[in-house]
């Protein structure tokens, strides 16, 4: 079977059904393909289903600390009906994208696609021509040079486990490694963390993720850096992984092993050769357009292209914004220079927007710290939270913020007021001046200066 259109998008996730619809309203012949679950990473096995079984542990953690201060509670985690719950929201995930698809009128194909040439797709037998595509790929966790890897987890199939075992192992120190550690010691299991580098969560204040460490070892999680996890060996009762730090070889034993080590841009299986689509480990070589730096008509979005920004939602929403302007509006776009806030759902959480003290001293920009606990503070107090720390770097003639780390209950709230602040120059003096409600976590920013 043949059929030619005007624009072809790989990949239902965020960036590829937000061009899709927004071509087919412009009154584009449009067709999408998909070879997964159709919907993406975010809502099946991603941040959403994350979200969920994050804010049932929360409210685990916090019902812990205030037994006995007017709630009487005897209440545990379970994984069974977590997992069951989860499901709940991401079950009609893909039967809702195939009807949204149908009823905008965008023709789907399910199965692999990989181009036969720069304007010719095969899916499945079928060979599908058109004038433009869009690469919306994803990511997949990357290939990592460990004797044995094929015996880790993947964060897809942890979301798919019907029972988690008791000792559990983590490979790298990144988002998914801590999240999941989190969670999973809060259900009571045995976790060890090991990162290859100095520090976890490389893109953070190391202050703060100092702080976080803390915290996790609190919680009971046995972290490793500096240590690279180099061979894993199935044995009778789970897995021997044989870990590397400095010289020195160790061995550690878990009943399960989970992949945290990175993602990779999932092009692999495109042929992109065939289209004379340029690529580097990072992904697909996209200009400020999001077009393909070799062939024009060709344009990548999200987590597949390379071009220098976080692997996250929003992100890979704005790539498909600024992708969408130019191949419907013949805008040229300029470099983005918004600022990303980033969370990792911890619990407490940790959030940062902008400048870190270690990328100020590296560039030599001048800035002032605020950095301190606040957990004597009414707001953590209140629910006897043991851990709040905040840190704002400001510009010192200014006061503009430059940058906001926190490690609180209350981060997810004050990252998205500070990334408002550092997009609108809005300094110090002006959030000190300003009638927050009280009490509230907004409250306290007076005091954070
Ligand atoms: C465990 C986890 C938790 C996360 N949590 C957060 C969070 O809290 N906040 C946040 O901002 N970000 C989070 N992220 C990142 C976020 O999910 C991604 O940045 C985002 O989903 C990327 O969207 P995308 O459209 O680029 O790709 P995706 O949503 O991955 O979509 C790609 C689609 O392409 C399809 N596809 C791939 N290859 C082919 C092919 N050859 N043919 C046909 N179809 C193909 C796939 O099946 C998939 O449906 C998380 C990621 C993970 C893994
Ligand atoms: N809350 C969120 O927004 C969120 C949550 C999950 C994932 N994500 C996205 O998904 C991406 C992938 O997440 P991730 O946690 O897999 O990767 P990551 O890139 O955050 O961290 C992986 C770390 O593992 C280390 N590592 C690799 N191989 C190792 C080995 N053999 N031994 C020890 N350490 C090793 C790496 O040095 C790296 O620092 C993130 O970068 C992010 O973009 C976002």
């Amino acid at each position: 079977m043949d059929a030619t259109y005007d624009l072809i998008v790989i990949g239902t996730g965020v960036a590829g059904s937000s061009v899709a619809s927004s071509a087919k309203k412009e009154g584009w012949n449009v067709a999408i393909v998909d070879e997964g679950p159709l919907g993406g990473t975010c809502p099946q096995y991603g941040c959403d289903p994350k979200k969920v079984m994050v804010e049932i542990s929360r409210i685990y953690d916090d019902a812990k600390r205030v037994n006995g201060l007017g709630l009487n509670a005897d209440i545990s985690m379970n994984w069974e009906e977590l997992i069951a719950f989860k499901n709940t929201f991401t079950q009609p995930i893909p039967d809702d994208t195939e009807k949204k698809f149908e009823q905008k009128g965008v023709d789907l194909y399910k199965g692999r696609a990989s181009f036969l040439d720069a304007n010719t797709l095969s899916v499945d037998k079928k060979t599908l021509h058109a004038k433009h595509f869009v690469i919306a790929t994803g990511a997949t966790p990357k290939t990592l040079p460990i004797e044995g890897s094929n015996h880790m987890v993947t964060s897809d199939q942890f979301f798919e486990l019907k029972r988690l075992p008791q000792r559990l192992l983590f490979v790298g120190g990144g988002y998914i490694a801590f999240e999941f550690a989190h969670l999973a010691a809060r259900l009571g299991k045995e976790v060890i963390l090991v990162h290859r580098g100095k520090h976890v969560l490389e893109a953070f204040d190391y202050e703060m993720t100092n702080k976080l460490i803390e915290t996790s070892k609190d919680l009971g999680i046995d972290i490793h850096t500096n240590t690279e996890v180099k061979k894993i060996t199935k044995q009778d009762n789970g897995y021997n992984i044989m870990v590397q730090k400095f010289d020195h070889e160790h061995r550690l034993h878990a009943d399960m092993v989970i992949h945290g080590g990175g993602r990779a841009a999932n092009i692999e299986t495109l042929a992109l050769d065939n289209a004379n689509v340029s690529y580097s480990d990072d992904g697909i070589d996209v200009n400020f357009n999001f077009q393909s730096t070799t062939q024009g008509h060709i344009y990548a979005a999200g987590d597949c292209a390379s071009a220098n920004l976080p692997a996250l939602t929003p992100v890979a929403g704005e790539e498909a914004k600024r992708l969408i302007s130019h191949l419907l509006h013949h805008q040229e776009q300029e470099p983005l220079q918004k600022h990303v806030p980033t969370i990792v759902y911890t619990y407490p959480m940790l959030a940062s927007v902008g400048l870190t003290q270690q990328e100020a001293k590296a560039k030599s920009i001048p800035y002032e710290c605020d950095s301190k606990s606040i957990k004597n503070f009414f707001t953590y107090k209140q629910t006897k939270e043991t851990t709040a720390y905040m840190k704002i770097l400001r510009n010192p003639y200014t006061k503009e913020i430059l940058g906001a780390h926190f490690l609180s209950s209350k981060a997810d709230h004050l990252i998205n007021l500070f990334t408002l602040a550092i997009e609108h120059r809005i300094t110090s003096e002006s959030l000190k001046e300003v009638l927050w409600a009280y009490p509230t976590a907004e409250s306290d920013i007076p005091s954070f200066f």
